[in-house]
């Protein structure tokens, strides 16, 4: 059973068809990547998977399960976690009180117990302050703990927003153009930090991604989009040597 499925997915803005009935499968522990050029409907395909847009038609699956009109919260607590294009962090908040912010979701009726400071509110918050500090290290940004977020460089706060969203402890992590803005050894970097994501975590990993480069060496399949309909899906190989994929970013595939 996929982790993830969609049918038939369509989202209309008006008259614009951002998406135009897209199948799509992401198999459990896998890397897929999502292509396209802009305006794609890529990013609205990611706001779909994460409720915060509710289709116009269609099913979405997770775990076997319709996820349709559930809000976005309620979503995030099944095991679908993301990043955003433009990064989305609390500036002025310490690089660990963000990741604690990403365990909080998961915390019991937080207000009541917080106020009252009762075990099991003291037992969680031990747990986030541990698992803050587990990924910290796993993503290189332990030293830098205590430090604004808003003081981090712009690789380093496209790596906290990833802890952050490994803080919800999701079975599924979307990344939303996680290379854009990096230089090319944090590129590398982060090829070699989504593989551990996946492979020591156990973590299915869907990231829509401009850089061939990454895309085609990290992905065990792909789907390329143009004008919100899937033109192609497959192996990199596949999908690379794609003559509708090739038309659309006029050849210009080049790693
Ligand atoms: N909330 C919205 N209201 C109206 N139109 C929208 C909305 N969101 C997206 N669109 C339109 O839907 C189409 C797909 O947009 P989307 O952002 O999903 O593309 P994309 O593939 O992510 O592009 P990019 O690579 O530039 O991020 C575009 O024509 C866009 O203008």
């Amino acid at each position: 059973m996929p982790i993830l499925k969609l049918e038939k997915i369509t989202q209309e803005f008006g008259g614009l068809r951002a998406l135009d009935s897209v199948d799509l499968e992401v198999r459990e522990r896998e890397i897929f990547g999502v292509i396209g050029p802009n305006g794609a409907g890529k990013t609205t395909l990611f706001n779909i998977i994460t409720g915060i847009y509710v289709p116009t038609e269609g099913d979405l699956l997770f775990k076997g399960k319709k996820l349709n009109g559930l809000p976005a919260h309620k979503i995030a607590s099944l095991g679908i976690a993301r990043t955003f294009q433009n990064i989305r962090l609390f500036g002025r908040l310490s690089v660990e009180d963000n990741v604690k912010i990403g365990s909080m979701a998961l915390m019991p009726a937080g207000f009541w117990s917080s106020l009252l400071g009762l075990p099991s509110e003291r037992k969680a918050g031990r747990k986030a302050e541990e698992k803050s500090r587990f990924l910290l290290k796993m993503l290189g940004l332990y030293e830098k703990r205590k430090e604004y977020a808003s003081s981090l460089a712009y690789g380093e706060q496209r790596k906290l927003e990833i802890a952050r969203a490994l803080a919800l402890e999701p079975s599924l992590l979307l990344l939303d153009e996680p290379a854009a803005g990096m230089n090319p050894a944090e590129k590398d970097e982060l090829m070699d930090l989504i593989r551990r994501i996946r492979d020591d975590m156990g973590i299915t990993i869907l990231l829509v991604e401009h850089d061939m480069h990454l895309v085609m060496n990290i992905c065990e399949r792909i789907a390329a989009f143009d004008y919100g309909r899937k033109i192609a899906e497959g192996s990199p190989d596949r999908v690379k040597n794609d003559e509708r994929v090739i038309m659309s970013y006029l050849g210009d595939l080049g790693e």
